[in-house]
């Protein structure tokens, strides 16, 4: 490099001098460095010019200045992207609305709301606002790295509805699901064996947390793909590192969300792909795999008529589809199918289910109601799973089951909408303009006093049940309130395609778990920890279980 003097500045390279030479900047500048490194003071200056002009920017096109918030906000998204890092943007959102009330700003353009009145207007189902681009985070890439959209992702309501046709009808009901509960059964059925032989007869103490983990992958590849994906038993090789690699996946999911543009610098776009592996690499290859398999399967010279009815998996149902909407669903839309089922429901039913455990656990006399109503129905002592049709007629356990869903959303973070062009009018009379971000947070709106009764922040199953001298209607009415305003499967035309199989999974779970073993903390002091990751990571809940049918056949409790 050939060295250029400068007018008492050191030296730059030639064709950065060029460029400088007439430039105050360089003479104003004083490189602390000597020799070549003046350029450095120089971009700095730029960058933090650049810096301030993108943020006084912000500032001044900002729509939300007028509402209350943390002063940064006003400026930029990385507050909120530091506070859902950290995992706790939950607490944070619930501390934000009861330091400003019910509308806060939590960044430039997005606004968390907190009002239950509001729900039926943010998520209405007549002209639905679109998903902001915080949901385009969970978007796959094709290998030509344009991005494959899923039906949880994608905020294109023309593409919404035409993709979810010819898959909607497998998942939209009760009755639908229940065709196949064998599935159920069957990873229940594992569940308790794998409880039974590895904690119960050895009295070893149980990570209930990780076991529901891996119980809510398995119950996913059982309806999917109509076997275990081997994580309870441990059959599926590196096990362990593909928990911890979703639990990676999800946590860049949340806080990446919170500044969705970053996604494209570090994971779409051309170079950033060949530095990183895609999200939930190794759920796309099992898929990949099995979808590839079945077809083999179908193809062979000596192949079996599909499988039909009850027999009939997730895999089968989406098989079915292609053949009747061959132009909609390629290759890539059938994985793309096959992930939004293993990927979108097997984290939150599991940290449901743990939560539900560690509540009944941590809150006096729940435990034994649940005997109770077990003994009564004789399910107490039971060996195996426990139908839906049993399961959905025990009302304490219904209420167990509802208040661990209301008070340990499987997902949290504001589900962001765009305010259309006719703005948002508040009840107050304050407007909120076109196209600001808003949204909601199942961990705040849940935790509603006026809609949920008193201590919003305790486990009370009581809640969901008729108070002693409550009329029937009062009840059916506060009932009825209670269950429209939970926000834990979303609401409105994007509400989860998958609640249905949810609840079935997790009415049977629960009553059969506690029909089959007798459970308690190893240290009653313990504290669940939770973890904001978009869905809510539960973790530190061990438990010490004796099966029921051992403690009913050594007699040492009444059956
Ligand atoms: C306890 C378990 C579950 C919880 C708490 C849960 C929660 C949610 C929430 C909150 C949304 C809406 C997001 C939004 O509006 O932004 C959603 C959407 C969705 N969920 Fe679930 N989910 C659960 C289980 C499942 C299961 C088992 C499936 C599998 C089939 C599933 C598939 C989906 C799909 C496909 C969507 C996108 C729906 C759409 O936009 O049309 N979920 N879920």
């Amino acid at each position: 490099m050939v060295a250029v003097p400068t007018n008492g500045l050191g030296v730059v390279p030639p064709r950065v001098y060029h460029f400088f030479k007439n430039s105050t900047i360089v003479d104003r500048v004083q490189s602390p460095w000597p020799g070549s490194l003046e350029i450095i003071p120089c971009l700095a200056l730029l960058t933090v010019l650049t810096l301030f002009l993108m943020l006084a920017q912000s500032y001044f096109s900002s729509r939300v200045k007028s509402f209350p918030g943390p002063f940064v906000t006003n400026f930029t998204d990385l507050w909120r992207y530091i506070k859902t890092a950290s995992g706790q943007a939950h607490l944070v959102h619930a501390d934000l609305h009861r330091k400003y009330g019910s509308v806060v700003r939590i960044g430039p353009n997005t606004l968390s709301l907190s009002d239950p009145s509001l729900l039926r207007v943010v998520y209405n189902t007549k002209n639905p606002w679109k998903k902001s681009r915080m949901y385009a985070v969970q978007e796959s890439v094709r290998p030509d790295g344009t991005p494959q959209p899923n039906l949880f992702s994608t905020s294109d309501d023309q593409w919404h509805a035409t993709m979810i046709r010819p898959i909607g009808q497998y998942l939209a009901s009760n009755t639908s699901i229940l065709k196949t509960e064998k599935f159920l059964d069957d990873s229940i059925s594992l569940l308790i064996n794998v409880l039974k032989e590895k904690f119960s007869n050895a009295a070893l103490p149980c990570d209930i947390a990780d076991v529901f983990t891996r119980f809510s992958w398995d119950a996913m590849g059982y309806t999917t793909f109509g076997s275990s994906l081997g994580f309870l038993d441990g059959s599926l090789k590196d096990s362990e590192k593909l928990l911890q690699d979703s639990d990676r996946d999800f946590e860049y999911f949340a806080r990446t969300c919170q500044m969705p543009w970053l996604h494209y610098y570090l994971k779409t776009n051309r170079i950033a792909r060949a530095f990183n592996a895609p999200q939930l690499e190794w759920a796309v290859k099992l898929s990949i795999e099995h979808y590839t398999k079945r077809l083999q399967m179908r193809n062979a010279s000596d192949a079996k008529k599909p499988a039909s009815g009850q027999d009939q998996d997730f895999l089968d149902k989406y098989l079915e589809a292609q053949q009747k909407y061959p132009d909609l669903i390629d290759d890539y839309q059938m994985i793309s199918y096959l992930l939004t089922n293993t990927v979108a429901g097997s984290h939150p039913t599991a940290y449901t289910l743990t939560a539900m455990v560690y509540y009944v656990l941590k809150t006096d006399g729940v435990l034994s109601k649940i005997h109770k109503e077990l003994k009564s129905a004789s399910l107490y002592g039971r060996n195996g799973p426990i139908s839906y049709a049993i399961a959905k007629d025990l009302p304490y356990l219904e209420a167990i089951v509802r208040e661990a869903i209301r008070i340990h959303p499987g997902f949290a973070l504001a589900l962001e909408r765009e305010v259309p062009a006719e703005g948002l009018s508040l009840p107050d009379g304050r407007v909120i303009a076109p196209g600001t971000v808003v949204g909601m947070d199942a961990w705040v709106i849940n935790r509603n006093e006026k809609v949920f009764g008193p201590e919003p922040d305790s486990f009370k199953p009581e809640r969901w049940l008729r108070c002693p001298g409550e009329s029937e209607d009062h009840f059916a009415a506060r009932r009825r309130k209670m269950f429209n305003t939970v926000l834990s499967f979303g609401t409105g035309t994007r509400v989860c395609l998958g609640q249905h199989l949810a609840l079935i999974e997790l009415y049977k779970t629960a009553a059969s778990f506690f029909a089959n073993f007798d459970i308690e903390l190893v240290d009653p002091k313990q504290e669940m920890k939770v973890v904001c990751a978009w869905a809510m990571r539960t973790e530190d809940v061990h438990l010490y279980l004796r099966s029921t049918s051992k403690l009913a056949k050594e007699s040492l409790v009444e059956v």
